[in-house]
């Protein structure tokens, strides 16, 4: 049975939870063996995959739990605003460190490799790809280019400035055209996360709201000085 088979079998079974395990950057969690126990907590919890930033991270992770692994690693580049993924041997190393699944950057912006060369680099390691996207033109031009995944989870990062909530629309459209799409980008509560399958998405990917303590207290160190107000 296909990876894709297995996974859609469980998402039936135990839902479509992906767990995101990045930590903000230099925070006293930001340690893989924190990573790999956070991914083993969410597999004991019941999520279908995890995402994992960065080397050291997937390599302690895949260590210690059986679940897909989406990879990735983050860069900052001087010459392209392209952050996921961006390199050919970024692809070689996520695949040497354990990744069954390859994310990179989906959008239309420029870039140091095309998606063209990425995807066929993912496939050649015999990986899936997922593309995380910004669009309904992102989405369609990588599953036409073989992207077996389509992600939403660069919605409202293109622009200055970024919505609160999540983009539903934008599921909805993909999984319309018949993109399997896994929704990510400000899932924060379970009731959005239910939102995201209704509008078709194939499975949900929560970071911030599980896995980003500090983001969690600053929303409800916000909350709290409102009322107070
Ligand atoms: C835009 C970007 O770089 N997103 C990143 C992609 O890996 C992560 O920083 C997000 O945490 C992830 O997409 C999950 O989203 P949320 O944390 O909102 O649940």
């Amino acid at each position: 049975m296909s990876l894709i088979e297995k996974m859609s079998r469980q998402i039936e079974v135990a839902g479509g939870l992906i767990v995101s395990c990045q930590p903000v950057p230099a925070s006293p969690l930001d340690k893989p063996e924190i990573v790999a126990a956070m991914a083993l907590a969410a597999e004991q919890a019941g999520a279908v995959a995890l995402r994992i930033e960065g080397i050291e991270n997937l390599k302690a992770t895949r260590a210690l739990v059986s679940l897909p692994i989406i990879g990735i690693i983050k860069r900052d580049l001087p010459d392209s605003p392209v952050r996921i993924t961006p390199f050919l041997e970024d692809v070689d190393a996520l695949a040497q460190a354990g990744a069954n699944i390859i994310a990179f950057d989906g959008t239309d912006r420029v870039r140091p490799v095309p998606v063209s060369e990425l995807l066929a680099r993912i496939h050649q390691h015999d990986l899936l790809a997922m593309a995380d996207c910004s669009s309904v033109q992102d989405g369609f031009y990588c599953q036409r280019q073989g992207a077996e995944l389509i992600g939403t989870t660069l919605s409202g990062y293109l622009t200055a400035h970024t919505p609160n909530e999540p983009d539903l629309a934008l599921v909805r459209a993909l999984s319309d055209e018949g993109c399997r799409v896994i929704a990510e980008g400000r899932y924060n509560s379970p009731e959005w996360a239910a939102q995201a399958m209704k509008h078709g998405a194939w499975a949900v990917t929560v970071g911030s709201a599980i896995t980003r303590l500090e983001h969690i207290c600053q929303w409800y160190q916000d909350a709290l000085t409102k009322a107070v107000k």
